[in-house]
């Protein structure tokens, strides 16, 4: 491979991808998904109230729907809904009874129900690094998403994921790739600090 293509970002975050995607495969099927889903619901809790966004799993990402199902009781809860390429994420109400379709990718989205802004987002990913960089499918969706309500507002990114899917270096980033708050994981809750 060219020194070029070696430092180009695309490029190398579809091998980080790659890799990382395997690990999560094997983790998926030891399923700690109950332990990170506790951690998950310490962290939701104090934001109970708020709109909050999580995710239908799909491949072998981790489930949120366990500690969702526990927050859609005590406020709203949206899952993303595609409006197509190069668009952010919109988002829609969602509850453990929701009448559910299916979407682009194989994620499920609800039929029916009201759009609301979230302010703590769940967010899916493939790998995640120390410092709070994160790496998804290459939609770039997360990253516009993010980018659209922070500049309307305040926003909390929390990663969801297998601690197996930490990337032990810095991730290759982009000026448009945008970092997590925090990354939950069967392991714990980590915060990460503010960019220097
Ligand atoms: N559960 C879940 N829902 C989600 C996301 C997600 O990552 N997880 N998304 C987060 O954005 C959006 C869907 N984004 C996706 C974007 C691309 C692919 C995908 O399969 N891409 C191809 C490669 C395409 C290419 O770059 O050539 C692939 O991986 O094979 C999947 C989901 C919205 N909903
Ligand atoms: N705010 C933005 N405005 C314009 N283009 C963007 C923005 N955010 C991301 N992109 C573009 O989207 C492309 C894909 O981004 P990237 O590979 O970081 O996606 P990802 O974070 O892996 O995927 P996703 O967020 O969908 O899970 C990038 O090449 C980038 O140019």
């Amino acid at each position: 491979m060219s020194l070029l293509k070696r430092r180009d970002p695309t490029v190398q975050k579809a091998g980080i991808r790659k890799k990382v995607l395997a690990r999560r495969r094997e983790a998926h099927e030891q399923g700690p998904d109950a332990a990170a889903n506790g951690h998950l619901l310490d962290v939701l809790r104090p934001h109970a109230g708020k709109v909050m966004s999580g995710y239908m799993p799909i491949r072998s990402e981790i489930d949120p729907r366990p500690a969702l199902t526990q927050m859609a009781r005590l406020g709203p809860v949206v899952v993303p809904v595609i409006q197509g390429a190069g668009l952010p994420l919109i988002f829609r109400v969602w509850t453990p009874e929701a009448k559910m379709i299916d979407g682009p990718f194989g994620a499920l989205v609800p039929a029916e129900g009201e759009f609301l802004t979230p302010e703590v987002l769940v967010v899916p990913l493939v790998a995640f690094d120390a410092t709070g960089n994160r790496l998804g499918y290459g939609g770039g969706f997360y990253d516009r998403t993010l980018a659209q309500l922070s500049a309307a507002g305040q926003v909390l990114a929390l990663g969801f994921a297998y601690a197996a899917q930490e990337y032990a270096g810095i991730l290759p980033c982009e000026d448009t790739d945008w970092r997590l708050d925090m990354v939950v994981t069967e392991v714990g809750a980590r915060r990460f600090d503010p960019p220097a």
